[in-house]
């Protein structure tokens, strides 16, 4: 029997020649991305200093002979990185170096966001879905979004799939159990340290998380602060932040938005807000999400407790902020 041949998906990645780069180029040729059937493209965005890196991670990646990979392109151009993308990881960014403000950070990064959201807005393919990874990853992909008005905002994504593996493992730690015992773990906000893992709607082999873990000064004083610090407890310790972690969190969120979630569980994705939950309409926030044929709904009719929603309330206040201050500076 004759296979029909199936066209390459497109995946545009930022940053190609980083550490989260890296970790993630060669999981998306192998198939881990979107399927052991689907054949991709490669296009690898880099500054222009680092086309060489790239040039060399594009070598690597020919002599792994992936069956799926059916080129690479590396450019310092958007316009030609995003042209025809449809699925794009962005994870380049400025970081955070000596002496900048949070203000000079969020003004690097709308340099960086605002013509990538443009060129996906004129160039990527219509059924394009973005990831963005780059910190601030929420505020990022709020920038890039408002570049790209002739795309569908929702099409535009920031990860806190990173921080709901972090907590799946501290949960499974705490109360014996396995990661692929739990289910309905929450992350709201923001990919930050005031983040919300929220355990009260999860469920740890059919019983209710809270009440097996059952102690609400470990979630408050210990379970909270180490998933909502773990960026920082990485780079402290590794002298580098996450970057194979990272990697598979991309991997992870990409693959789930695409496949859909398994019945009785969900997900977390940073996503426009539809003012669901009370948070304000257009800010990108981490919410509970289903996903099926490649599009997500936010899990609704959640009772959100007190010790909840304070917490919600707090990260939210601060994208909130984040999104007055790049719309102060003309970057949305
Ligand atoms: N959301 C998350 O959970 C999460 C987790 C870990 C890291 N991060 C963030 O991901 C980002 C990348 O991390 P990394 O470890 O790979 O960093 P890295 O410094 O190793 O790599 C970043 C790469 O981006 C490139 N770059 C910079 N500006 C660019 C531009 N305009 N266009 C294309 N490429 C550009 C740089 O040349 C560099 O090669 C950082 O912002 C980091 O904070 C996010
Ligand atoms: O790069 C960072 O600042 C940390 C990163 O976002 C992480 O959560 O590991």
């Amino acid at each position: 029997m004759t296979r029909t041949p199936v066209s390459p998906v497109n995946v545009t990645v930022t940053g190609a020649a980083g550490q989260i780069g890296y970790a993630l180029l060669f999981r998306i040729a192998s198939g881990q991305l979107l399927g052991a059937d689907v054949p991709v493209r490669l296009r690898l965005l880099e500054i222009t200093p680092a086309l060489k890196a790239a040039e060399g991670t594009a070598m690597e990646l020919d002599d792994c002979a992936f069956p799926l990979l059916q080129g690479i392109d590396i450019t310092d151009d958007a316009n030609v990185a995003f042209d025809g993308t449809n699925v794009g990881l962005l994870v380049g960014a400025r970081p955070r170096t000596k002496g900048m403000e949070r203000g000079d950070l969020l003004e690097a990064n709308g340099g960086i966001f605002k013509p990538q959201g443009k060129a996906i807005n004129d160039h990527a393919a219509d059924d394009v879905k973005v990831l963005v990874v780059g910190n601030p990853a929420n505020t990022n992909a709020l920038i890039a979004q408002a570049a790209a008005p002739d795309v569908p905002a929702e099409r535009f994504t920031a990860m806190t799939r990173l921080d709901h593996n972090r907590a799946l493992t501290q949960l499974a730690k705490k109360t014996g159990s396995t990661v692929a015992d739990i289910k309905k773990l929450t992350i709201w906000g923001n990919h930050s340290a005031t983040q919300y893992p929220d355990i009260f709607h999860a469920e740890i082999s059919g019983k209710n998380a809270a009440q097996v873990v059952n102690d609400e000064k470990w979630l408050a004083d210990e379970f909270i602060p180490t998933v909502a610090k773990r960026g920082a407890a990485i780079i402290d310790a590794r002298g580098a932040s996450s970057a194979a972690s990272a990697a598979n969190a991309a991997i992870d969120h990409v693959h789930t938005w695409v496949n859909g979630t398994a019945e009785g569980d969900w997900a977390s994705m940073g996503i426009p807000s539809d003012g669901s939950y009370g948070v304000p309409e257009g800010i990108i926030s981490s919410f509970p999400v289903t996903t099926k044929d490649g599009a997500y709904e936010i899990v609704q009719g959640l009772e959100i407790n007190e010790f909840s929603r304070t917490r919600i309330d707090a990260s939210v206040k601060e994208l909130s902020d984040e999104r007055d201050a790049v719309r102060g500076l003309g970057l949305i």
